[in-house]
């Protein structure tokens, strides 16, 4: 019996819409490549890199232009005899100092068999090694740091474009490249290291509607068989993408969803209602992502807040959820938080979405509150704090969602007659 049958009437090359993939070109950002590729000039002409630092929100291209710039800089820059230019890339997400950003640089630059110890050198010995072995290298060397932002000390990111000035480096010309979606990090830079490090500045704006339908079209072309992408689906996924963010990543997974719907339900057209669906169905992982990445108070109060909700109590003020929250904090063997940090928990929840607030007016002598009530659905919500419910027990009010058979162990919490 055949299990599993190809089937690629849609996608002619679905992995072109994974985040992996690198276009060959790139569109809607030719004023930024301009720039860019101005401040990379230099190291065709045998100077001194540029320092550059390169910023703008999630998903507007800034790793897809640096790396597609300095694929053809090592490709240009091979037909000149007097350049040897070498690209190091390191992504920092997990790399939160100096000290760890140095070691691996170290490495990257030496062999299998001289690698070095990532713990337990001074880091003065670190730079030490990392000097010495960037010399050996020689010719031109390009760091890039993307989302150097996770890096918690600024140590490496002065010592590193000054390694010349301070007589550091003999033989090396080292450039540093920046990379950062976090614009409190720009601001926060200390002005020595803003003064090296920023040496040259490119902002990435937000995508517009055209720009995200010009992205796309590239990308639906090699991805989807002519004629199964309907009209409307690039424009509407474009449209979502300007209103949310203008995140080209965030619009590439919305036409991914929208064709694996369509392939799933083994049509051969994709249609705007698959769009509207995909776009449901990414808003509800991600608001689950969300729920998932809360405290456990924020957990308690999130409870405290669905089960008033069910009962018809909201929209409800933070001091009446309170009770409730205090008593789910104590079954579950917390000790419950103060009615600010409590407060805190519900603003968390509103800025992720999953909770709507309503700001009211006492009228003429009071002062404005604010009234919360979900803005989710009830099995959503449920499916993110199991655990929760575990832990503090199954209200009447969720009784009916809570799958009967799922966990039989379960207590009930009959008595809320105090809470
Ligand atoms: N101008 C463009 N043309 C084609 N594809 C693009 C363009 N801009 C972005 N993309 C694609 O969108 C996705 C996200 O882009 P990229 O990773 O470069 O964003 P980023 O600005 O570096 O985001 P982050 O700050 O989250 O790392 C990638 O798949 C990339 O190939």
């Amino acid at each position: 019996m055949v299990l599993f049958e190809r089937d690629n009437e849609i996608y002619r090359d679905r992995d072109a819409l994974r985040e992996d993939y690198q276009p060959e070109e790139l569109v809607g950002r030719d004023e930024e490549l301009r720039t860019y590729q101005a401040a990379l000039q230099p190291v065709i002409n045998g100077e001194q890199p540029n320092n550059i630092f390169l910023y703008g929100k999630t998903g507007v291209g800034k790793t897809a232009a640096t790396k597609y710039l300095l694929a053809h800089l090592r490709e240009d820059a091979a037909q000149y005899d007097d350049i040897d230019l070498t690209v190091i890339f390191l992504n920092c997400d997990g790399l939160t100092s100096s000290y760890q950003i140095a070691t691996r640089l170290v490495n990257d630059l030496r062999s299998e068999a001289n690698q070095i110890s990532t713990t337990g050198y001074p880091l003065a010995s670190v730079y030490e090694m990392l000097w010495e072995d960037l010399d050996a290298c020689g010719g031109t060397v390009l760091v890039v740091l993307d989302e150097i932002d996770h890096v918690n000390d600024d140590s490496i990111l002065y010592q590193l474009p000054r390694a010349r000035a301070n007589d550091d480096l003999e033989e090396a010309k080292i450039g540093l490249i920046g990379i950062s979606n976090d614009f409190s990090f720009r601001d926060d830079l200390s002005p020595k290291v803003k003064s090296s490090l920023c040496e040259q500045e490119i902002h990435f704006p937000a995508y517009n509607a055209e720009n995200l339908r010009a992205i796309l079209e590239q990308r639906g072309e090699v991805a989807f068989h002519d004629d199964v992408l309907s009209d409307e689906v690039i424009p509407l996924c474009a449209a979502y993408g300007a209103k949310d963010a203008g995140d080209a990543r965030q619009s590439i997974d919305l036409l991914m969803k929208a064709g694996d719907l369509a392939r799933d339900e083994e049509t051969d057209v994709v249609t705007e209602e698959h769009v509207r669906r995909g776009r449901r169905a990414l808003e509800r992982g991600r608001i689950k992502e969300g729920i998932n990445g809360l405290t456990e108070h924020g957990h308690l109060v999130l409870y405290a807040l669905l089960t008033l909700d069910l009962e018809g109590e909201a929209p409800v003020r933070s001091r009446d959820v309170r009770p409730r929250y205090t008593r789910f904090a104590e079954l579950a063997n917390r000790d419950p938080l103060v009615p600010r940090r409590m407060r805190d928990h519900l603003s968390e929840l509103a800025m992720l979405g999953i909770v709507s607030v309503t700001e009211r007016n006492e009228g003429r002598r009071g002062g404005t509150y604010r009234e919360y009530a979900l803005d989710m659905d009830v099995e959503l919500i449920l499916s993110a704090m199991a655990e929760t419910v575990e832990l503090v027990g199954v209200h009447d009010s969720i009784a009916p969602y809570v799958d009967a058979g799922a966990d039989e162990e379960a207590p009930t919490l009959q008595d809320f007659s105090n809470v």
